[in-house]
């Protein structure tokens, strides 16, 4: 065949390059509009952060992108088992500043690493065999699931007592449950736990209405990504920079830190009615109610980064809670007059969150009670 001429190149090019033009463009420009919409350089709030981060997405919607801190956040549900869990390999690094990496953070399990398998330990402890120092560092991280968990357990156990106190009939239909299913003669024990219905709606209720973490933890995108937007896009991402700023022109959803709020899921209108009132019957309208999988209690986070603790938590708590309701009675403190003591039932608005202080009074049930909470105390 005979070469094209070079005026006939140049024409093919000039046409190419046009409708190539005309391919690109619009979709670059609707991809810019269709980041997620926030506030426009908001003040970050300090306290009770969730009380804000619910706010906007109630009026941004359920991602709400705050651009001068290269943020995400997530309020909804969905959209969180979307991308933390459905996309986890692209969503479960940590932030590292500078001052943590200082303080050898970067060297706690945690707070690290991407990996590719399920369990990071193993991952870790294999990829270190032979270097004593490094396996060292790796036990280390018992101490830091310790600090994890007592603080967060602790939490959880403050909101169920206050709850308890706050809500005394729901107290009285528990320890009915327990007497007829178990008796009086033993304390609660985990083969118990299907056969009570009721002492599980309150400990899920305590866990949807009182995360510990109320903010959850910061998960770090590794890669740009796409979400909701067309096919055409994610394949132009792929030539995006991974820095985590947004560049100009560049097709990139910005998602480098995500915030998950389980406080703001576990409040949302659209899922639970009466979102904020106490009521435990709720779980046990549906049949599998309240015996749904671990993986329903948004309190332990999403995906690869979810609680590694979950399982120790979730028993611990539940044989607390149905011990505790087997045993005491939990009541309103009264004054040197008979009157109750009023419970301002506030909480501490920081990263890990507590009932503030408050007075009540915790008394065994009656003597068979108080006989089998000292029988705890000499049992092998
Ligand atoms: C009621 C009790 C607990 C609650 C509500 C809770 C909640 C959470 C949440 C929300 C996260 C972050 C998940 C995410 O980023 O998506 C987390 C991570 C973690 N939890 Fe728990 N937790 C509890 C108990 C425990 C216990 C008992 C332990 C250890 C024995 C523990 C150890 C950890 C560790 C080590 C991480 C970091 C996991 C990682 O980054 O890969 N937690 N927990």
């Amino acid at each position: 065949m005979a070469p094209a001429s070079p005026l006939f190149a140049t024409l093919y090019g000039i046409a190419a390059l046009a409708i190539a033009l005309l391919y690109f463009l619009p979709r670059r420009q609707s991809f810019v509009e269709s980041l997620p919409p926030g506030p426009q350089s908001p003040s970050m709030p300090t306290l009770d952060a969730w009380v804000q981060y619910q706010q906007w997405g109630k009026e941004y919607g359920e991602l709400v992108y705050i651009r001068k801190h290269n943020m995400l956040i997530i309020n909804n549900a969905h959209v969180a088992i979307d991308l933390l869990e459905k996309c986890a390999c692209l969503y479960s690094d940590r932030p590292m500043t500078q001052v943590m990496k200082l303080c050898e953070a970067d060297k706690i399990l945690s707070i690290q690493k991407t990996g590719s398998g399920t369990s990071l330990i193993a991952e870790l402890a294999l990829e270190n065999e032979g270097k004593p120092a490094e396996i060292k560092k790796i036990k280390a991280m018992g101490t830091v699931s310790f600090m994890a968990g007592a603080d967060t357990i602790m939490s959880a156990m403050s909101s169920f007592l206050l709850t308890m106190v706050q809500n005394s009939d729901v107290q009285s239909k528990a320890r009915a449950e327990i007497d007829r299913v178990i008796g009086r003669d033993r304390l609660p024990m985990f083969e118990d736990r299907r056969s009570l219905p009721y002492v599980e709606s309150i400990y899920r209720k305590i866990m949807r209405m009182h995360p510990a973490l109320p903010l959850g933890l910061f998960h770090v995108s590794t890669e740009d990504d796409f979400y909701r937007v067309t096919i055409f896009l994610k394949v132009d991402v792929r030539s995006s920079p991974m820095s985590g700023e947004i560049m100009p022109g560049s097709l990139q959803v910005e998602a480098r830190e995500l915030k998950d709020i389980p406080r703001a899921m576990n409040r949302d209108p659209n899922v639970y009615s009466e979102p904020d009132t106490f009521k435990p019957e709720r779980f046990l309208d549906s049949p599998n109610r309240p015996f749904t999988s671990i993986n329903n209690i948004l309190a332990f986070g999403f995906g690869r980064r979810v609680c590694v603790g979950r399982y120790m938590a979730d028993n611990t708590t539940w044989l607390a809670i149905a011990s505790v309701l087997a045993t005491l009675d939990l009541q309103k403190a009264k004054d040197s007059e008979g009157n109750e003591v009023d419970i301002s039932g506030e909480y501490t608005r920081t990263f890990f969150r507590h009932p503030k202080p408050y007075q009540c009074s915790i008394t065994p049930r009656d003597l068979q009670a108080r006989d089998s909470i000292l029988a705890t105390a000499t049992a092998d």
